[in-house]
């Protein structure tokens, strides 16, 4: 992508892309199902919901279980969700390998970073503060703080404007084909990570890499070479 050289930010999508939320997720789901006395799920099985935020995550098990699915139960259902999640945001909630380090590395490039999530906007600062990684980005904005949240590009554009920035001088990188719609709605170049549990991504256009330094290269930075370890 020739267009590369000029980026200045990356994106990140959070849930699957940064951080393994998926435990904190499932164990906020399944509080849920046990208040109607509903065995619990798999976190591996909760985490194929992820990604596309809280109501089509409730909405999604509770088809595929075949419990109600009417639309007092599924907003009834998120509200609890959302309570039971914001007790416990961050337990059992891990970076995936080696992204604490690499984001750092981003930023020592002089790469400035961003955050585009379709999890809520409270519960995306308050996740970001316990990791002790909000500090790394300049911008980092949830669902519901836009009109219109991913995939439509206006969530991306958001942040993008936030930090200042026009639409050709970012990259975005995520796990899920929501991602994969807002960043080619937005028409910046997209970056597939190989972890998440999520849906996989049909996007043959996207640049996969196998850990975020990959991004030194990609967008020009440095050689592969020349990225420190
Ligand atoms: O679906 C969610 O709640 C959040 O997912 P995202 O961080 O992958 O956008
Ligand atoms: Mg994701």
């Amino acid at each position: 992508m020739t267009a590369n050289g000029q980026i200045k930010a990356v994106v990140f999508d959070l849930d699957g892309t940064l951080i393994d939320s998926a435990p904190d997720i499932a164990a906020a789901v399944n509080r849920v199902l046990a208040e109607h006395g509903w065995a619990p799920l798999a976190t591996a099985y909760v985490e194929r919901f992820i990604g596309d935020g809280p109501k089509t995550l409730l909405l999604r098990i509770l088809q595929e279980q075949g419990l109600p699915t009417d639309d007092a139960f599924v907003e009834a259902s998120k509200v609890a969700y959302l309570k039971n999640y914001a007790e416990a945001p961050a337990t059992h909630t891990t970076f995936f390998a080696h992204v604490a380090e690499d984001l750092k590395a981003l930023k020592a490039s002089g790469l400035r970073l961003g955050i585009c999530t379709n999890k809520p906007h409270g519960l995306t600062q308050t996740v970001l503060s316990i990791l002790g990684i909000a500090d790394l980005f300049d911008s980092a904005i949830g669902a519901d703080a836009v009109p219109r949240r991913k995939p439509d590009a206006a969530h991306l554009l958001a942040v993008v404007e936030a930090m200042g920035l026009g639409k050709d001088e970012i990259a975005y990188v995520g796990d899920t084909d929501v991602d994969s719609a807002c960043a080619r709605g937005a028409g910046v170049p997209f970056f597939i990570v190989p972890w998440g549990g999520g849906p996989h991504v049909v996007d043959a256009d996207a640049t996969r890499i196998s850990r975020l330094r990959d991004l030194l290269f990609h967008l020009g930075r440095t050689s592969p070479e020349g990225v420190p370890a």
